[in-house]
């Protein structure tokens, strides 16, 4: 008995977990990328020739010349992430394929990172390593170390989409006083209501937030809209967070306002580039607390995020709407 397969995938990670595929082999023969990036790009221009489908991932980009390999058979594509900045779209657009994405799986995870990074900055916990490494516990001074609050404050969110609003969600818990937020569309009355939530304009958030996430993709306007002018807007005791992308933030102007103390400290887990590389001057600063972009690095996000894919490239192939389309 022939065991063909209707449709060929390509899976253009090395580590996809197998779990999150699974539902792909009834109806797909499976092929996968084996070397790393950023050296697999002539492995995937070979094994993506034929293909119906791909699951898009990494840092290279999904251009023409990919899709040229391809050839025109290719019916869908899904990245297993939030972001589509690794995937030319106009190009997608131009030859009518469907691309999915899966950013309603990270949302959770990402959110608890935010949290996180925002305690940390908020609370020195780098400057504290720090200074525990460098033998300098001050045991002997009641003003040493100390913090922002969250209690009362006011938290100001720039984009408040599936991640804002968990942020917001976790942060409810802080008896924190407001939340603002700036976004090209205003959200729900509901969703106000429940965050006590109120959209203000960018200059509102800048001088009010005592902290501003970043929760916003990387588009024309809003690279590097955080630059200098913005930082020299915010509260001197204002907490930065980014989980957004790094391009966002003008880095230079950013590592000028945390050594200046014009801001209190910033809290990233999305810089530029990445990987930022050990010796840059940022990690020199006692008040920056970074994390490598594992924002939505947990083992069950990155099932149900491959599986997410791989229902949009399901869909993708029987010619139905993708369940996450990313437009
Ligand atoms: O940053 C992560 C993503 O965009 O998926």
């Amino acid at each position: 008995m022939s065991t063909t397969k209707p449709f060929k995938v390509l899976i253009a990670h090395t580590d996809v977990p197998p779990e999150g595929i699974e539902i792909l082999k009834e109806q797909c023969e499976i092929l996968q990328v084996i070397n790393e990036p950023p050296k697999n790009r002539p492995e995937i221009l070979e094994k993506i020739r034929g293909a119906h489908a791909v699951i898009w991932g990494g840092r290279d980009i999904l251009n023409a010349e990919i899709l040229d390999a391809a050839g025109p058979q290719l019916k869908a594509v899904s990245t297993m992430s939030s972001g589509i900045n690794n995937v030319d779209v106009p190009e997608l657009k131009k030859r009518g394929i469907p691309l999915g994405s899966t950013p309603a799986m990270l949302t959770v995870a990402v959110a608890d990172l935010t949290v996180g990074l925002l305690i940390a900055a908020a609370r020195r916990f780098q400057e504290g390593r720090r200074k525990i490494d460098s033998d300098k516990w001050d045991k002997d001074h009641l003003n040493w170390m100390l913090g922002q609050d969250i209690r009362d404050s006011t938290v100001g969110f720039y984009g408040f989409g599936g991640i804002g609003q968990a942020v917001a969600k976790r942060l409810m818990g802080f008896d924190i006083k407001r939340m603002l937020y700036t976004t090209r569309n205003r959200v729900s009355q509901d969703i106000e209501e429940r965050f006590n939530a109120k959209k203000v304009d960018f200059e509102t958030l800048l001088a009010e937030s005592d902290f501003l996430i970043i929760a916003s993709p990387l588009t024309k306007e809003t690279l590097g809209l955080f630059n200098a002018t913005v930082f020299n807007k915010m509260k001197e005791t204002a907490v930065l967070v980014n989980v957004g992308r790094g391009k966002i933030v003008n880095q230079d102007d950013l590592y000028e306002a945390l050594k200046s103390n014009r801001i209190f400290a910033a809290g990233l887990d999305v810089m530029d580039p990445e990987p930022l590389p050990s010796n840059d001057k940022l990690l020199t600063l006692d008040n920056v607390v970074v994390t490598p972009h594992v924002g939505y690095a947990t083992r069950r996000t990155r099932v149900d995020a491959a599986n997410l894919a791989s229902r949009n490239v399901l869909k993708g192939l029987a010619g139905e709407p993708m369940l996450s389309p990313a437009y």
